[in-house]
């Protein structure tokens, strides 16, 4: 079965089971791009993906009492004439995950740069608590400076010395499959090492409050798991983790999934 027949299965299968499928279909089709693996052997028969991923929809995860640490109400923004958000809120505590997801345009971006307090709504209000930690889509790192130059910097804003950042920046970097050391400046890392750096400096310091937009670009399949199994670690250390994303196949672990629906 080639590539093309079981995306279209799979979508076949989801509106059978009364589910949307554009989102689903577009993360798998973007997994099987990364990885160049057949379909059958990373995600099996397309019926029984289906099923796994209607399941995982219907299992309720108890949710964190941890304080707040993201607290968006109401949240309205235009650009000119153009309406992106209308209204949205979004509560996040420590020991939770959360999920942004919507198609391409409808505003994921631009929300989460409004969590970060990068940019401000016409509308509502933002609260957050605790130290933040920000990855942005692309951008973020710096072309003249090495990865241990970015920790050192990085980690000096968040109280760390320069040996400590530059080992917490290594530990770090080698949970998502990559050795920083030794490595080139900036501008000679691939689009998907840089963006492993900046994941790297989103977490930095420990932050309370992590703020990821669709970080794993360019990441291959092992470290697009890698960086899930990192969300989770992070979810059971106590922090608050915000993740733009195309992948509903993680909504099953995820604590609120925020669908921003079509495009604005
Ligand atoms: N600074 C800006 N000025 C004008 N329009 C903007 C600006 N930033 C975003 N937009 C527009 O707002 C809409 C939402 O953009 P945003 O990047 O938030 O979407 P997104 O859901 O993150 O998209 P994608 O999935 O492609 O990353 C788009 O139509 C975009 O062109």
């Amino acid at each position: 079965m080639s590539t093309d027949e079981w995306l279209h299965a799979l979508a076949a299968e989801l509106r059978r089971r009364g589910v949307e499928a554009g989102a689903v279909v577009a993360e798998a089709a973007s997994h099987l791009r990364e990885s160049g693996e057949p379909p059958l052997t990373v995600f099996g028969a397309p019926a029984a993906y289906a099923d796994a991923l209607v399941d995982s929809l219907r299992t309720p995860r108890p949710r964190s009492h941890g304080p707040v640490r993201l607290d968006v109400r109401g949240v309205t923004k235009s650009y000119g004439r153009r309406r992106v958000l209308t209204g949205v809120d979004l509560t996040v505590r420590a020991g939770e995950v959360a999920a942004i997801v919507g198609a391409n345009g409808c505003g994921k971006s631009t929300l989460l740069r409004i969590c970060a307090g990068l940019e401000a709504p016409d509308a509502g209000t933002v609260h957050r608590s605790g130290a933040l930690g920000w990855c942005p889509q692309a951008g973020g790192t710096a072309e003249f400076l090495t990865p241990d130059e970015h920790f050192t910097l990085v980690g000096a804003g968040r109280g760390l010395a320069r040996p400590a950042a530059r080992d917490a920046g290594r530990r770090a970097a080698a949970g998502v499959d990559w050795d920083p050391a030794g490595a080139p400046q900036g501008r000679h890392l691939s689009g998907g090492t840089r963006q492993k750096l900046n994941l790297v400096l989103a977490g930095l310091g420990e932050p309370d409050l992590m703020l990821l937009d669709e970080p794993y670009q360019g990441f291959d399949h092992g470290s697009y798991l890698d960086f899930w199994a990192q969300v989770w670690d992070w979810r059971d250390a106590g922090r608050a983790v915000v993740v733009v994303t195309h992948l509903l196949a993680a909504a099953d672990r995820v604590d609120t999934v925020l669908d921003l629906g079509g495009r604005a």
